[in-house]
């Protein structure tokens, strides 16, 4: 393709990602794509990257069509695919906005995940935009625990997935951490084939924590979606509230290096999920340089 491509750049929390517009899908992006595109030094930069797209127009998405219009189809910042992305579809859901192709309100999103319900929220009396709310489903939580490490400290970690795996480990202090630049060591190794998102938490006060993520394909990012909700749900149980049994909603206030989520968890197991999203930059993509940069 010799025509240039259009791109924008927007954040949710600081977790970044490259926007690519093709309603009829028809830009080919290979992972090694996605990957030059993401890379922060030779490329635009971004932890991952939003290919937006007509549900219909999308193999992995066109049984959706009478669902959702729109398909989220996301990568990674390594060019690997993920079932969801939280933080991901607020932005998704912003992008459209933005390009005036929905208004505030209700709309539904295509993901790998299946469909998500998203609620835009009217600007706030100082004219910022209003947050954005995503109905995220159900966590599982599957037996078992695995054990994270990080140099000679360890760890139990909770699984937990919401549609894409999730180690969560509470800790003394977030810097026990370290610099999560490498995805930490796990055992058993057979715990994840597919490799795991590994949050780790401490408290904050009642029902408020505070986190940092290593991502699967993208490493430390400044706020994860799926991560926040994976966290309230794992100290929610482990404060002992679970509210299909108690009947009332259950909200934990999340906060990360980037910015807050708040995750509300409901009698049905339905979670919600409320945070920023904003568009930085709309620019083009040289193809000449993607096509070199992607060999
Ligand atoms: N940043 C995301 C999660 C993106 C996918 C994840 N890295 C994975 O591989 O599962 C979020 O906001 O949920």
């Amino acid at each position: 393709m010799s025509t240039p491509i259009a791109f924008l750049k927007g954040h949710g929390a600081e977790n970044d990602f490259v926007i690519v517009p093709d309603a009829d899908n028809a830009i080919e992006l290979s992972p090694a794509a996605v990957a030059a595109l993401c890379d922060r030094r030779a490329g635009i930069g971004g932890d991952g990257l939003l290919h937006v797209v007509r549900s219909a127009a999308h193999p992995e998405a066109r049984h959706l069509a009478d669902e959702a219009e729109w398909f989220m189809d996301y990568r990674n910042g390594d060019g690997s695919i993920a079932e969801m992305c939280g933080n991901g579809v607020r932005v998704f859901a912003r992008y459209l906005q933005h390009a005036g192709l929905v208004g505030e309100g209700d709309l539904a999103v295509a993901t790998r995940g299946g469909v998500k319900r998203v609620h835009i929220a009217k600007p706030t009396s100082s004219g910022a935009d209003g947050d954005i709310t995503v109905g995220m489903g159900r966590a599982v939580l599957p037996e078992g625990e695995v054990t994270v490490s990080v140099a000679d400290r360890h760890w139990p970690a909770r699984n937990v997935n919401m549609g894409n795996p999730h180690a969560v480990a509470f800790v003394d202090d977030l810097a026990h951490a370290g610099n999560l630049y490498e995805p930490p060591p796990f055992s058993p190794q057979s715990a994840y084939p597919d490799g795991v998102n590994v949050e780790f938490v401490v408290d904050r006060g009642p029902r408020h924590v505070a986190m940092r993520v290593h991502e699967r394909g993208a490493g430390e990012t400044r706020a994860c979606g799926t991560g926040a909700c994976a966290v309230a749900v794992a100290a929610a149980r482990r404060d002992g509230l679970d509210p299909a049994e108690t009947g009332a909603p259950v909200t934990y206030t999340v906060d990360l290096p980037g910015g807050r989520l708040v995750i509300t968890e409901r009698p049905d197991g339905e979670i919600e999920m409320t945070g920023p999203a904003v568009i930085v930059a709309e620019g083009e993509i040289d193809p000449r340089w993607l096509a070199s940069a992607a060999r």
